[in-house]
């Protein structure tokens, strides 16, 4: 048989937002799905009705598209294997339970919470790891019947077959082997009706045609489980792919239960989807090129032989240096359109010139907002540094400064060389001064391309003010 094409699939919970772990494990799914021409697939699994939320359903999809995160199947790209929310395949679920009841692989439990936290204790208590000590498994069929037609509250277990070695090649960390002694007989549908990960997380990858299983290490001992289950019921098993998980400053891992920084937090702080591709893409798998990519460029560099197992530490200045890079790489229109209202007190005709020259030197919005007041506004904000560099100046260069503006209203440079002449200062005494006057920053753009685009009142007034900030 020809193997089947690839398809990938990201598995979200709509249980809070994303974060950049979740994302991580989409981005590489995603990327090596593209990398061989297969497909991506998105599955919303909503079956918590607790904790899921549909804003939460259509936020992951609205982050994913952003990010160009685009899924070939799913919800609003339908591939024949739908509905793509779990809340919405009970019936493809209940013909599941249905056989695997009939085959004797499952059967009904009616411990109460209590009774299961009692067998716990005890097993604690005398030194075993706590399972499913098996009541419900032996029960007559009769007796069973009986009892789910009286209306007993009760879940469904999955019967582990005994002395079983569950073994798979896990495509990052190599064989991975359990004993099916140590996997008590687990629930595959809950008291309320509702599906347990274990089952419909494994019957939908297979319904799904689902190929490569990428995911978070967190879940590599579920993998025994849902084989089980797959086993049983006869459905093609994925490959596993268990990834380290990305942890954070204080090496606990991400999570959504813990309030882990969200995307959506980042998206508006300024961080570009190039930004975000690049630094996951390369958090735990590593490229031959260290320049900025596009997204074909990172499906068709990634290569799952070079995944790497140790857990990854969230880094807030690579992401930045990527973020640099973006910043640097948007086109024209992008870049303005990020740059949104921070550019309002910069007038119309000098934006271009004014995004070209201060592109170098912005992260985010909020520093085009800085540069946009440094030369605009009426009276811009001074850094420390900047008054101290005015303090050490004498009053003159900037009485200089104005003199000179008479005949030299555009051109820094010739400005700055008659004031250079008039006060015999040069060099760093010179430049550092009359930056720190005119944009209230010692450091920034190239003065030779903003100063033609300040108003001559506005440069006059800094300087004057310049002046009396150094005598006073
Ligand atoms: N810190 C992490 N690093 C890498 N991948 C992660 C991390 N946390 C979750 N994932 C992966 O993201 C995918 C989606 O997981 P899920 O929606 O359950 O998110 P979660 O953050 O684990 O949520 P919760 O905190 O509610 O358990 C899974 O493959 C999971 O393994
Ligand atoms: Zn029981």
């Amino acid at each position: 048989m020809p193997a089947p094409p690839t398809k990938t699939r990201f598995a979200p919970s709509p249980t809070g937002n994303l974060h950049l772990g979740n994302l991580r494990t989409a981005l590489f799914s995603a990327l090596h799905t593209w990398s061989v021409g297969g497909r991506f697939l998105l599955r919303i699994e909503d079956t918590d009705a607790e904790r899921s939320r549909s804003a939460f359903t259509e936020a992951l999809q609205d982050d994913l598209r952003w990010l160009g995160l685009d899924w070939q199947e799913g919800p609003g790209a339908d591939g024949g294997h739908g509905p793509y929310l779990q809340s919405e395949r009970g019936s493809i679920y209940e013909g599941f339970y249905t056989r695997l009841l009939d085959e004797g692989h499952a059967y009904p439990c009616f411990c109460t919470q209590e009774q299961l936290a009692a067998q716990r204790a005890a097993q604690r208590a005398s030194g075993r790891p706590p399972r499913y000590a098996g009541t419900c498994a032996h029960l007559g069929h009769a007796e069973a019947e009986a009892r789910v037609r009286a209306g007993e509250a009760h879940t469904l277990r999955f019967r582990v077959p005994e002395g079983r070695t569950l073994d798979f090649e896990d495509l990052v960390r190599g064989r991975q082997a359990f004993a099916s002694d140590d996997i008590g007989d687990f629930v595959i549908r809950r008291a309320d009706g509702t599906p347990a990960f274990f089952f419909c997380n494994a019957v939908d990858d297979a319904l799904m045609e689902v190929t490569h299983v990428w995911r978070g290490e967190d879940h590599i001992s579920n993998t025994p489980r849902q084989l089980l289950i797959m086993r049983a019921l006869g459905l093609r098993e994925p490959s596993y792919g268990h990834l380290a998980l990305i942890v954070g400053a204080d090496g606990a891992p991400l999570s959504k239960r813990h309030g882990a920084l969200g995307l959506g937090e980042l998206r508006r702080r300024g961080y570009l989807p190039a930004a975000l591709n690049n630094y996951l893409a390369r958090l735990g798998h590593s490229y031959a090129d260290d320049g900025l990519l596009d997204m074909v460029g990172l499906a068709a560099g990634f290569d799952t032989a070079r995944l790497g197992r140790a857990a990854a530490r969230f880094d807030m200045d690579q992401l930045n240096h990527w973020q640099r890079l973006a910043v640097a790489a948007a086109d024209d229109a992008v870049f303005l359109e990020w740059a949104g209202a921070a550019v309002a007190p910069v007038p119309p005709a000098s934006r271009d010139v004014f995004l070209a020259a201060i592109r170098d030197n912005v992260l985010f919005p909020d520093d085009v907002a800085l540069w946009a007041e440094a030369l605009f506004a009426a009276s811009p904000p001074r850094s420390a540094e900047a008054e101290t560099a005015m303090r050490a100046a004498p009053a003159s260069l900037f009485e200089a400064g104005l003199e000179a503006l008479d005949q030299h209203p555009q051109d820094f440079r010739a400005w700055a060389k008659a004031v250079g002449a008039a006060t015999g200062l040069k060099g760093r005494d010179l430049f550092m001064p009359l930056r720190a006057a005119l944009t209230g920053q010692v450091h920034g753009p190239e003065m030779t391309r903003v100063f033609p685009l300040m108003d001559e009142a506005g440069v006059r007034e800094r300087l004057l003010s310049a002046a009396r900030f150094a005598t006073e």
